[in-house]
């Protein structure tokens, strides 16, 4: 059974057994039930209150009851850093990765592409996971970054420390920095995508002149009402810290969080909820546009990590190329296909593939994209059946050893092959 509380941030209070919570205050002397309070801080305790956010949980055990943790002896392939050799300026592109078979959601994930170090609490990097079976008896938390996680094969339960959520492709999840879950998956498997977010919580983007609604809207945003579990016997706690895994083993389930309270606390959101704006005359904005969620850095407007999509929407500029342009960014562009076909693309980037345009790259659409565009009788057309997305990043993005040696070769020749202009001559 999934509940869920709506709208994005919100101050929440949820108990799963009534009485669970306290009321009028955090810390009493005796919480009910002989459950134990405790503060999950997810921002300093001074930062604003447009910024701060903390949940109060009440749980059967404290977290503080663990012993020491060690090195994890599974899973070696994630990790906060990219390869240590001088990365060449290339495009580079990879079919969906051929992840090992047979593993749960923790030994299932690999890091592709990394960027800062967690410790600079700045930064993000992107996973990609196969899970072909459910955790049991374990549990996973990232104290470097949030997860952001996009589903592209198999619904993915994720039973965490504040309730549970269901989250099937087309949905994402975003479970915040030191919150516990593990992650249930469907006969046959699942596999998809998780960005993990060293700097600022995710945060919906100031509209500005679109006014006070569009985008995604709040309200869609859904967060578990309280769940928990009474199990007791052998669990394997595993926790990223400093971009290593480390493990200890308790002797109860964790998820014993019967209630709680505040604003920090996981979300899921239905990506067809999005309400995609665009140009109705010509030209098509940039792709800030299509922001679901930005991570701002410290410099006003650059962002830390932007989540963009490009969902179904209508076509209907004039006079416009009507595809992504060809372009260049300071920022870094990591892209994922969710299904279908992305528009700048006509073959190569696939569900479940990967792209990175890094910082000044040339790119937008290939040959065959481009000729078609340029030659199309304009009408209102829509483009459907697909999902891409973007984790756009300040910082430039360093593919993994286990990337680079994966990419695809002959990613260049997307672009061979444009006609040459033909200029007159000036007199
Ligand atoms: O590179 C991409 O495909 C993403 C993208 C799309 C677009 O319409 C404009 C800029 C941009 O980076
Ligand atoms: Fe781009």
């Amino acid at each position: 059974m999934t509940d869920y509380l709506t709208g994005f941030g919100g101050m929440h209070e949820t108990e799963a057994v009534a009485g669970a919570l306290p009321i009028g205050r955090n810390s009493p002397q005796r919480p009910a039930f002989g459950l134990y309070a405790e503060q999950l801080s997810g921002s300093a305790f001074t930062m604003p209150r447009s910024e701060n956010r903390r949940s109060w949980l009440y749980r059967m055990r404290p977290t503080a009851d663990h012993p020491p943790y060690e090195a994890y002896r599974g899973n070696q392939m994630v990790g906060a850093k990219g390869s240590d050799k001088p990365l060449a300026p290339n495009r580079l592109r990879w079919d969906p990765p051929e992840l090992p078979v047979g593993n749960d959601f923790v030994d299932g994930l690999v890091t592709m592409l990394a960027t800062r170090d967690p410790a600079d609490l700045e930064g993000v990097a992107l996973h990609c996971y196969r899970a072909d079976v459910s955790m049991t008896h374990r549990s996973f938390m990232s104290a470097d970054g949030e997860l952001l996680f996009l589903p592209q094969r198999g619904a993915l339960h994720l039973f965490t420390e504040m309730g549970r959520l269901d989250v099937p492709p087309g949905h994402i999840a975003i479970v915040p920095r030191g919150v516990r879950f593990r992650v249930e998956v469907p006969e046959g498997g699942a596999g998809g995508y998780v960005a993990e977010n060293y700097g600022a919580p995710f945060r919906l983007p100031d509209l500005g002149p679109i006014g006070a609604n569009g985008l995604a809207n709040p309200r869609d945003f859904e967060t578990p009402a309280a769940a928990f579990e009474d199990v007791e016997g052998d669990h394997e706690l595993i926790q990223k810290n400093g971009g290593h895994l480390w493990a200890a083993t308790i002797d109860r389930s964790p998820l014993d969080v019967v209630a709680w309270h505040g604003n920090y606390a996981p979300c899921r959101y239905d990506l067809t909820r999005f309400n995609t704006l665009g140009t109705v005359s010509f030209d098509h904005p940039d792709p800030s546009i299509f922001t679901v969620l930005t991570s701002p850095s410290d410099v006003p407007g650059r962002a830390n990590a932007d989540f963009v999509i490009f969902p179904p929407r209508w076509m209907v500029a004039e006079d416009t190329f009507r595809p992504p342009w060809f372009h260049r960014n300071v920022m870094s562009e990591a892209m994922g296909l969710i299904h279908g076909e992305y528009d700048a693309k006509a073959d190569g980037f696939t569900p479940g593939g990967l792209s990175l345009h890094n910082v000044m790259s040339g790119h937008g659409p290939d040959v065959e994209t481009w000729r078609k565009a340029s030659e199309a009788e304009l009408q209102p057309h829509k483009i459907d059946g697909t999902l891409a997305f973007m984790v756009e990043t300040c910082w430039p993005y360093k593919p993994t050893d286990f990337a680079l040696q994966r990419a695809q070769h002959d990613y260049d020749e997307a672009w061979q092959g444009f006609p040459k202009a033909k200029v007159p001559d000036a007199d």
